[in-house]
């Protein structure tokens, strides 16, 4: 499977890298990236292709659109001299299907992605939904792509999407976020930033692996560690006075209605 990248930004690069460390043939990867260094950084780094131009950019079987939201619509009025039967993948948070369909005079090939960046290590979830008339064919490519760098999930309803959006796609910038703050508490609490660190870090990976290979639900899990009179609760008890589970549904329902707004702004 032949496979062009619009947009060598953090994303694809994410995706690029994971298929990469999954044995994907870089030779069968383009990248068109309008920026010089981008371009040069991509192919050392990565081994792929790289171009500037959409000349011979209909020679592929998948197009994935990894730039951003705004700039979806005017790369789709270049695109659509190119199409023939390719698949287009697109990855732009909020842009609906049905606007990008419109943008390539009615095309129906497409399957809209939400990705996130653990991808990188091949650690990525991604939701993906397809167009009503894509093929199983092409399912099956946008599934392979997806699969090579994490777990994929296929939604029947586009409108979950901006759901998702605010839960994976955001979501490793909450816990990157969560682990910034255990990390200066350490160091407020008298630890070396190393230390803190080091803590925070393995904390966070041991509880996340600890919670996706057991059979015990995560409340539970919590439980075990919240001994009655002991430390744990104190903690537990500072977290609920401030209603962090509110603050948390709060940050995820403003990413999802900015998701919404990207989609009414973007699809005019
Ligand atoms: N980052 C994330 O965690 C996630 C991002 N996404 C989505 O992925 C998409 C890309 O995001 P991200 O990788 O973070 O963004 P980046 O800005 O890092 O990447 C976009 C890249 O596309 C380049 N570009 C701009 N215009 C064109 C063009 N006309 N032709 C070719 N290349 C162009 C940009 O160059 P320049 O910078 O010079 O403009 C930039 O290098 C977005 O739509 C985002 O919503 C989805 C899930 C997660
Ligand atoms: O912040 C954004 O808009 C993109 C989409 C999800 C993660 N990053």
């Amino acid at each position: 499977m032949k496979i062009n990248f619009i947009g060598g930004g953090n994303m694809a690069r994410a995706i690029i890298g994971g298929l990469k460390q999954n044995g994907f043939a870089m030779s069968d990867i383009k990248v068109l990236e309008l920026d010089a260094q981008k371009r040069s950084e991509l192919a050392q780094d990565l081994n792929v292709q790289v171009t500037d131009t959409y000349a011979e950019f209909h020679n592929t079987d998948v197009i994935v659109l990894a730039i951003k939201p705004q700039q979806l619509k005017e790369v789709c009025q270049q695109v659509v001299a190119i199409l023939t039967s390719q698949l287009v993948v697109s990855i732009a948070a909020g842009v609906r299907s049905k606007d990008m369909s419109a943008w390539l005079n009615d095309y129906q090939g497409i399957v809209r992605v939400m990705p996130n960046t653990p991808a990188q290590i091949q650690a990525g979830v991604s939701a993906l939904y397809a167009m009503p008339q894509v093929t199983q064919t092409q399912r099956e490519q946008a599934d392979t792509i997806l699969t090579a760098v994490g777990k994929t999930l296929w939604l029947d309803d586009e409108t979950k999407m901006d759901a998702v959006t605010a839960i994976s796609g955001s979501g490793p910038a909450y816990v990157f976020y969560f682990i910034e703050a255990l990390q200066a508490a350490g160091v407020a609490l008298g630890l070396k930033d190393e230390e803190a660190n080091m803590l925070a870090l393995q904390t966070f990976a041991g509880a996340s692996l600890l919670a996706s290979q057991s059979n015990t639900d995560v409340k539970t899990l919590r439980a075990q560690v919240t001994s009655k009179g002991g430390t744990t609760e104190q903690g537990i008890l500072s977290l609920e006075s401030a209603d962090i589970k509110h603050i948390i549904a709060q940050a995820a329902k403003a990413a999802a209605d900015k998701s919404v707004t990207l989609g009414d702004l973007l699809g005019q």
